[in-house]
């Protein structure tokens, strides 16, 4: 191609072009340039004037991030959770907005303040403030928004906070969760290839201490022991004992020890284990199915007078015969006490055992021992005391003019919480539907009749001995 410019501009011309040129290309760099410049500029006096105002602002902030997107793992997540319980309960009282999630295992909804809002708290005369707040994913993942609770508080009281509040709020956290955590029963299993623990079901037995039918002077006492226990941690680790505590209900059929043993689960949040001393093959197999039983749980044996190879083996023993018979496939006294021994609760949580019998003189001393069965309450018949406390669950009634002649009835005769609550029950709709006095009336009458058929029976007795004398 034929190069026709210099021929309608002259050799003038093209030198202006080329200046032009110069001029126009070093433009764009000089643009290039500042803008480059500007921008990190920018980013510096940014930076800059972030760094200044930090450094001027009083207070401190720390994240607890939802997840382990920034690569902090599992750990993380136990950390929001524990924040996010912590503060369900004083978000209920302070925060405006609410949401509530429903969490895997857990009874009711955990109320957590919705993204935006805060709630503020206090720690040994600290104020510190807790907000919701929510980011916008990185680049690699923009739909996935990022949430967090930014813990704000003055930097003075920096000591006080990291370390102490942050403790107080995992603890306090954890406990929440684990009281608002639903319960479970299990019960061991025999196979062929050895024991295990089964999951039966939720465990949502209604019974609470205030509705057992009990003194409230020993009412208070157990539940005193069983909230001490529960808190033991300290106390267990500077004494170096396993974290565990052996409770003996006993007393005749219908006094309460199963009541009483849901009524526990329920006040520590407690998993319970059903042990089925008579379904269990061996000694091993009874130490394996002990080592599985997870702590914050309730291992129970009820009725243990019930095994024959448990009960008094001792006696046995020293008359030579049981000893000779006995064989690896079976459960003895020895191997009970051995997996009692053993059983070891880590540092997280204890072990509560409870035993039930409604024949506490059958059971070997051995057994009974503190250290094995540390505690010892006897489930007794009815008294006027809780009598009350069946009146007011089963019919509401807290006082009535028929109390008094119920209260001697009690003295005299002796009748099973069980039975004075069958009499109690007919109102609330099952069977005939009788008002509050027609049932106290009735239980007069039943009160009665027991007190009749005993005078009778102690004097057939006193007859019978008079008899024999002459
Ligand atoms: N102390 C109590 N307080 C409240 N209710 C009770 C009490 N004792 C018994 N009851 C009532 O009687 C029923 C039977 O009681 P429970 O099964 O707890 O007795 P138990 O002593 O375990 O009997 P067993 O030795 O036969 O197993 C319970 O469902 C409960 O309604």
């Amino acid at each position: 191609m034929v190069n026709i410019l210099p021929f309608f501009m002259g050799q003038e011309g093209m030198s202006q072009m080329g200046v032009g040129m110069a001029i126009a290309a070093s433009m764009v760099v000089l643009s290039m340039f500042q803008q480059f410049l500007l921008t990190h500029l920018r980013g510096y006096i940014e930076w800059f004037i972030g760094k200044l105002f930090k450094s001027m602002d009083p207070n401190v902030k720390i994240r607890f991030t939802e997840d382990s997107m920034d690569g902090s793992g599992p750990r993380n997540h136990e950390a929001y959770s524990a924040v996010e319980t912590y503060l369900s309960a004083k978000c209920a009282a302070q925060a405006p907005s609410l949401k509530a999630n429903s969490v895997r295992d857990v009874r009711n909804p955990v109320l957590c303040v919705d993204v935006g809002e805060g709630v503020s708290d206090e720690f040994n005369g600290v104020k510190v403030w807790w907000s919701l707040v929510e980011e916008q994913g990185d680049s690699y993942c923009v739909s996935r928004k990022k949430r967090y609770y930014a813990l704000k508080f003055p930097k003075r009281k920096r000591d006080t906070v990291v370390g102490e509040y942050l403790g107080h709020v995992m603890d306090e956290g954890k406990a929440v969760a684990a009281r608002n955590r639903q319960l479970k029963l299990y019960s061991n299993t025999s196979t062929r290839d050895g024991d295990y623990w089964n999951c039966i079901r939720d465990f949502n037995h209604p019974a609470k201490f205030e509705t057992l039918a009990m003194e409230e002077e020993r009412k208070e006492d157990i539940i005193d022991d069983l909230i001490r226990f529960s808190a033991g941690r300290e106390y267990y680790r500077r004494i170096g004992k396993p974290w565990k505590r052996g409770y003996l209900l006993h007393g005749p059929p219908g006094t309460g020890k199963s009541t009483m043993i849901a009524a526990m689960a329920n006040l520590l949040s407690y998993d319970v284990y059903d042990l089925e001393l008579t379904a269990v093959q061996s000694n091993a197999d009874l130490k394996r199915l002990m080592n599985r039983i997870p702590c914050n749980s309730i291992l129970v044996i009820e009725d243990i007078d019930c095994s024959s190879e448990i009960t008094n083996q001792r006696e046995k023993n020293n008359q030579g015969d049981k000893g000779a018979r006995r064989t690896q496939e079976e459960v003895t006294l020895s191997g009970l006490l051995n997996c009692i021994d053993g059983l070891f609760s880590a540092s997280d949580g204890g072990i509560l055992m409870v035993f039930t019998t409604n024949h506490v003189e059958l059971l070997d001393k051995a057994l009974l021992r503190t250290g094995r069965m540390d505690k010892h309450i006897e489930m007794s018949y009815c008294g006027f005391e809780a009598f009350r406390i069946l009146a007011k669950n089963y019919l509401g009634i807290e006082e009535h003019e028929l109390f008094g002649r119920i209260e001697e009835l009690f003295k005299e005769s002796r009748i099973t919480p069980a039975d004075v609550a069958e009499e109690l029950i007919a109102r609330s709709g099952i069977g005939e539907d009788r008002g509050g006095e027609d049932c106290l009336n009735k239980l007069i009458q039943v009160l009665e009749e027991k007190q009749r058929e005993e005078a009778e029976a102690e004097a057939e007795a006193e007859a019978g001995e008079n008899g024999e004398c002459k």
